[in-house]
């Protein structure tokens, strides 16, 4: 106990916020100035549900040009001063988070470091390049930008590119793995009880293995799939680097991607995600370049501040 407890001591007086978006919770620290670089052992013990505060992952608002990849993200973009920089549970740095990007604009106005107004946007500088942010119906809408597969011919040519091994499940499921930026894999299940038999506790096995990790994503399409020209899905996700959460923003978009190729021509452009912390919603549109891209939106919210003892 007296080693876990030393990371966080380093730490002492530091202020943060704690913050959620549907249940993926966050630590969040504003360093302007770039002063407060968080190491992989801080940003996990900060992340320790028992030892120290507890959340799915630490957020470091940082000017862009305090950091290498975001003097990156200047030359992409001048307007993106501020920069999100992520780190998971156990410390392993991600390159893109789709709650905590809302939760990190949410924080950004707490905290009185940028002014927004409903209908404005926020560009954001992350390590998937630079991501718009909106400020609508109570909470963010944030373009993520396009979807990529990971294993483009395998994707378009089968049903699926790896098989998914988790415990509850009674064999392995085909998947189908989606970048957004960070990587994903998705299966689907036939029915809400096979998403309640799964035990998430440790890590699905993914074969083959993605060579960066991958987050997990379990969906069961909703019946009827499409009702109003919108789309519904359930899922569960076991992240990268955490565990089970509540929640995955990025895990969304992919499973939406997912869901929507395995559906074929005529599948509906927007989705409701339903997680066990509430529900995101997911819809494809067309950027000004002509590009398809992925808009993820849905609540954000700022729920205490304090600072380590
Ligand atoms: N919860 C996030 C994703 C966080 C990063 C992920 N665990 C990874 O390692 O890629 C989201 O809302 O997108």
């Amino acid at each position: 106990m007296i080693f876990a407890a030393r990371p966080l001591a380093e730490l002492a007086g530091l202020p943060f916020a704690k913050g959620h978006g549907t249940g993926n919770d966050f630590v969040l620290i504003a360093d302007p100035d770039g002063i407060r670089d968080v190491t992989a052992v801080q940003a996990a013990a900060l992340c320790d549900r028992h030892l120290g505060i507890g959340a799915d992952g630490l957020i470091r608002a940082v000017r862009s040009e305090q950091l290498p990849e975001g003097r990156e993200i200047l030359a992409e973009d001048p307007d993106a001063v501020w920069f999100m920089d992520y780190r998971n549970a156990d410390g392993s740095v991600s390159e893109m988070c789709g709650n905590g990007v809302r939760v990190f604009v949410a924080f950004l106005l707490d905290q009185g470091l940028v002014d927004l107004e409903p209908g404005g946007t926020l560009p954001v500088g992350t390590r998937a390049g630079v991501k718009r942010v909106e400020r609508r119906d109570g909470g963010f809408a944030v373009d993520m930008g396009p979807w990529q597969f990971i294993h483009p011919a395998q994707a378009e040519a089968e049903a699926g590119d790896s098989l998914v091994t988790a415990d509850g499940l009674d064999v392995s499921r085909p998947a189908l793995s989606v970048s957004m930026g960070n990587p994903h894999t998705v299966v689907a299940l036939a029915e809400d009880a096979e998403l309640e038999r799964l035990r998430l506790f440790d890590s699905p096995k993914v074969e083959p293995v993605p060579p960066h990790g991958t987050n997990v994503e379990f969906v069961v399409p909703a019946e009827p799939l499409v009702r109003d020209g919108i789309g519904s899905i359930a899922m569960r996700v076991h992240e990268r680097g955490v565990g089970e959460t509540q929640s995955c923003g990025t895990g969304a978009c992919a499973a939406a991607v997912a869901i929507r190729h395995w559906a074929g021509a005529g599948a509906p452009s927007r989705w409701d995600v339903r997680v066990p912390g509430g529900t995101v919603q997911v819809a494809f549109v067309t950027a000004p370049e002509g590009t398809e891209h992925v808009e993820l939106s849905g609540p954000a919210v700022i729920v205490a501040h304090g600072s380590l003892g």
